[in-house]
Formats: structure tokens, sequence, C-alpha cells
């Protein structure tokens, strides 16, 4: 499994054990990853003109040395340019001595047009901002516009947290080595990456699996063999029942955006819950989709012990105030006190999120409850900082670090939306999303996501993968359609992306949802 993210310290880490485990040393694993980037270079670029490789004073240096050896031993034109010379001793000292080309101060940095550069600066050792020589060398690249080839990372971007330290490389391509790092896929870094290539080093799968990663590139491995397919002897209220509940009568069309997603992720049946002064509305746009009034609390109470519904989604066109926050804290205390009804998940988004700005305490107070049933909380960049306005304004913290607060404060799931949308479990699990595009960015998008979370939760797949697989799916369909998608397309538009995944090996029978 490859889906794992590692930080600076597991990457660390995972070199130390293969090197305490032999027969490799830290020489060796230097030159394998020297190797694979030549490897690319050479076959990327097989007429460039002049490779030029900068070369720090650390590891990733070290890389460069083994990459400037390779070039010149395959003909081509290389200088080296460093920023300081390897540690004594180190691996990069006799990575830098096994080098036949004599470096170059950084300082002189001289490159001409067309010419390659390999950045080996800094890799996962950055530790300040960029300045001086190395900032130069970055303007100068961009100024005339040379294909940038990344060690690890371009330099001056975080791995941790894929922050710009200064100023950074936009690299054409990132050759990274063993597992990815959250600063590959955490914006502004994934930019500046371009295109990751993963190289084989020769970490071994058994050593990453003993660092116990608890963050993840997310995609199908992380949650298949969860994704609900209906068992043989499926009837619509095993295949979960959904609760929508709309706006008044001006702003239906976001539950029932939300109620079409939950009804095209699988879920059996779907019941919008209406306002009764929009229940014509809604009655006039609705065909296989149900419909119930619910004005009051108490008609939540009603509705779930008469048709046993396993989620819920609030939030969507439902207006901010007193009556959501009441809505929100009945739902939490419906969840399963034994065997018996209940609901099983929620997830709360828009409106439902910003009614508790003035009183977060409450939500999470009630989300901890032990009956509470599973919450996935769905707030893009405004809503998160109405919610979490001291995770949100910590300044040091990465995207993944806030969601990964705010999901055990809030005893929630969090799905941290935006182009690089993180998700988050309370117990410390968290997944960077990769495959969206900004075709997404439509109005009623996310109220389609949530109804795709629902509608997953409703057949009994758990939290953190149901927000794992809905923001994937929803991203996944996004990008294939492209360019004209509207929220409206995208329920219909899913379901090529879920036949594949059943096709692929999707996952668990909802026949244990017998209500
Ligand atoms: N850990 C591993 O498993 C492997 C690591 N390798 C390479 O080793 C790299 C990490 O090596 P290091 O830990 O030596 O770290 P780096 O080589 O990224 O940088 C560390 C050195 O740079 C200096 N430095 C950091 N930021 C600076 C800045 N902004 N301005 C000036 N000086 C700065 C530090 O003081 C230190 O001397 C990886 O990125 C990768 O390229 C590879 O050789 C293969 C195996
Ligand atoms: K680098």
């Amino acid at each position: 499994m490859s889906h794992e993210l590692l930080t600076s310290a597991e990457m660390g880490e995972a070199d130390r054990l293969t090197i305490a485990a032999g027969p490799t040393d830290g020489v060796g694993l230097m030159r394998r990853a020297g190797r694979a980037v030549a490897t690319e270079v050479l076959s990327r670029y097989p007429s460039a003109a002049h490779v030029h490789v900068l070369c720090g004073p650390g590891n990733n240096g070290g890389d460069g040395y083994v990459v400037a050896r390779i070039l010149a031993g395959s003909g081509v034109a290389t200088t080296v340019w460093t920023s300081g010379p390897p540690r004594p001793g180190s691996d990069a000292a006799v990575a830098a001595a096994e080098c036949p080309i004599k470096p170059r101060p950084l300082s002189d940095f001289d490159p001409g047009p067309r010419s390659i550069v390999v950045d080996a600066l800094y890799g996962a050792g950055l530790s300040k901002p960029l300045s001086g020589e190395a900032a130069r060398a970055v303007n100068l690249a961009a100024k005339l516009h040379l294909r940038v080839v990344a060690v690890d990372l371009p330099s001056g971007i975080s791995g941790d947290s894929g922050k710009v330290l200064g100023t950074s490389f936009s690299a054409d391509l990132t050759v990274t080595f063993a597992r990815k790092k959250p600063g590959h896929l955490l914006l502004p870094g994934r930019e500046r990456c371009g295109e990751i290539v993963l190289a084989d080093i020769g970490i071994v799968a058994e050593i990453i699996a003993r660092l116990q990663p608890r963050t993840f590139e997310n995609g199908p491995a992380l949650w298949l063999r969860d994704l609900p397919v209906p068992a043989i002897d499926a009837h619509k209220y095993k295949r979960g029942h959904v609760g929508v509940f709309s706006g008044g009568p001006n702003a239906t069309g976001a539950a029932r955006l939300s109620a079409l997603a939950a009804a095209r992720s699988g879920a059996g049946a779907v019941t919008v819950l209406s306002p009764g002064n929009a229940m014509q509305v809604n009655a006039a746009h609705l065909t296989s989709i149900m419909l119930r009034k619910a004005d009051e609390a108490a008609d939540i109470e009603a509705f779930v012990g008469e048709r046993r519904p396993s989620a819920f989604v609030l939030g969507p066109g439902f207006g901010i105030g007193e009556k959501t926050r009441a809505f929100a804290l009945a739902l939490l205390a419906s969840g399963k006190p034994a065997a018996s009804t209940g609901i099983d998940g929620l997830v709360f988004d828009a409106d439902a999120i910003t009614s508790f700005r003035e009183a977060p305490d409450v939500l999470f107070e009630a989300a901890r409850r032990p009956d509470a049933p599973a919450l996935v909380m769905t707030p893009h960049e405004g809503e998160f900082a109405r919610l979490f306005a001291d995770i949100a304004d910590d300044n040091v913290s990465s995207k993944l670090d806030k969601a990964r607060a705010a999901a055990a404060r809030a005893n929630a799931v969090i799905v941290y939306k935006g182009a690089d949308t993180v998700v988050a479990a309370p117990d410390g699990r968290a997944a960077i999303n990769s495959n969206g595009a900004a075709w997404l960015a439509t109005a009623g998008s996310g109220d389609v996501l949530s109804g795709i979370t629902t509608g997953l939760l409703a057949q009994g797949m758990p939290a953190f993968e149901a927000a794992c697989a809905a923001v994937w799916i929803h991203a996944e369909t996004g990008r294939r359609f492209g360019p004209g998608l509207i929220a409206e397309d995208l329920p219909l538009a899913m379901v090529p992306v879920l036949r594949e995944l059943v096709a692929a090996g999707g996952g668990r029978c909802s026949t244990a949802l017998e209500r």
C-alpha cells in the first residue's frame, strides 16, 4: 500500500530503520535516490543542452552529487553549484567525493537559457526561509523559464505543511522517495511540485508499517473495502434511509441536491423533511424522493420512531439560527442507546455549522456524548473559522494539523474543504484529497458532497471512510466531467465512477442494516 504519507520525522525514521535492518547503508540509499532522479532527467530531457545541479549542504545536496555524477557519466554537460560543502564524514560528503565535477559557488549561478535545473538545495531538512543566493537562484530560474526537477521537494516547500518558507522553486517535476509527504499534496506545495514521481529506493512496506502512519493520500485503497454494495436480498430500507432537511419556500434546492446525491450513492430511500410552508414547492420537484413535514424538533423524533432512518443531513439551504441549533441538538440526541431505534450518522454542513458560531461548545459537548451518532462536518475555510476560530488563526499549523485539532475537539470527522480538502477523524487519522478539479467550484457542489456522505453513512459505511469516499467520488466526478459542470450534473455523472469502484471490488454488503 503506498497511499501512506510520511512526515519528515517519519521519513527519517524509515531511513534509520532501513539502514539498521541492512544491508543498505545511508550512502546506498542516497545513491538509489540520486539514480532515480538522474533516470527521470535523462528520459525526459534527452536533448538537454546543459544541466545545472544545485547542491545544498545536507543529504538533499548529497542526492544532487549523485545525480550530477550519473548525468556527467552519461555525456550530459553538467555544472554543480553549491550553497555550502557537506559536513565532513556525512553521507553527502561521500557522494560529493564520488562526483567528478568541481562545484562552483551558488552565488555565481549563471544558467543559460533552455538549460535544466536540478534542485537539490534543501528537502526534508528545510529549517528556515530561503534567502540570499538560494532565493536568487529561484528568481533566476523563474525569470529564464527554466525547467526545474526537484529532488524530494522543491526547495522552500515544507514537506510537512506544504507552506512556502520565504520563496520556493516551482518545479516541473518532483522526484520523491518511498512515500509522498503531506507537503506534496497540501497547497501551495502541490502547485509548486509539478508532476510527482514516487521512486522506490528500497524502503520496504514492512518498515513503513512499523511507523503506523496516520496520514494518507485519499483514494480507493483507503476505503474501497468498506464501500457498500447491496446484498442479494436487499430491499430499499435495508439499503439505508436518509433524511434531508429542506429550507423554507425560497431555499429548497440545496436539500434536493443533497437528497438526489444520497439516493445516487446507494441509499435505498431518501426523505426530504420540509417546513410546512415549503411542502408544495418541494412536492412539485420530487419523484422518487419522499417528502414529509418537519417544523419542530418533535417532528424529527416522530419520524425517527416511525420510519427508522439511518442518517441525516442538516444545513444545506436550511437557514441560520435557533431552529437550526434545536434540530442539530435533537439529532445528536437521537443516537442508538442500545440495539434499538436511533440513527447512525449525521452530516452537518453550511448553516448547521454557522448556527453554532456563537456557542460551538454546545455542539461539541452534544457530539461527545457516548450515545451520539457519528458526526461528519463539512466546513469550507470560512465555516471552519466560525466554529474553530483559534485553530483557524494559528499561522504556524498546516491545514492537516488544523483539521486534526478540530476533529479531536468536536469529536467529529471534519471535512475541511478546499482545493486540497483534508478529512480528519477524532482518532487522529487524516487523508488529503488530490484528485479535485476547479470545475467543482460551483454553487450547490457542497450540497451534493453532503448528500453523498450521508448516503454512504446510511448504508453503514464508517464515518471517516464514508467522508473520504464521498470527497474522492465527488472530486473524481467533477474532474472527469470538466467544463460546463453544474451541481445538478453531479448526481448522475457520478454513476460511472461508482460503477468502476464496485467493479474494482467495493465492498461491504448492506444486509447488516436490517432495521
Ligand atoms: N531520509 C531518507 O530516507 C533519505 C533522505 N534522502 C535525502 O535527504 C534529504 C534530507 O536531508 P537532510 O536531513 O540532510 O536535510 P536537507 O538536505 O534538506 O537540509 C539540511 C541542511 O540544510 C540547512 N538548511 C535548511 N534550510 C536551510 C535554508 N533555508 N537556508 C540555508 N540552509 C538551510 C540545514 O542547516 C542543514 O545543514 C531528503 O530531502 C532527501 O533528499 C535521500 O538521500 C534518500 C534517503
Ligand atoms: K530540493
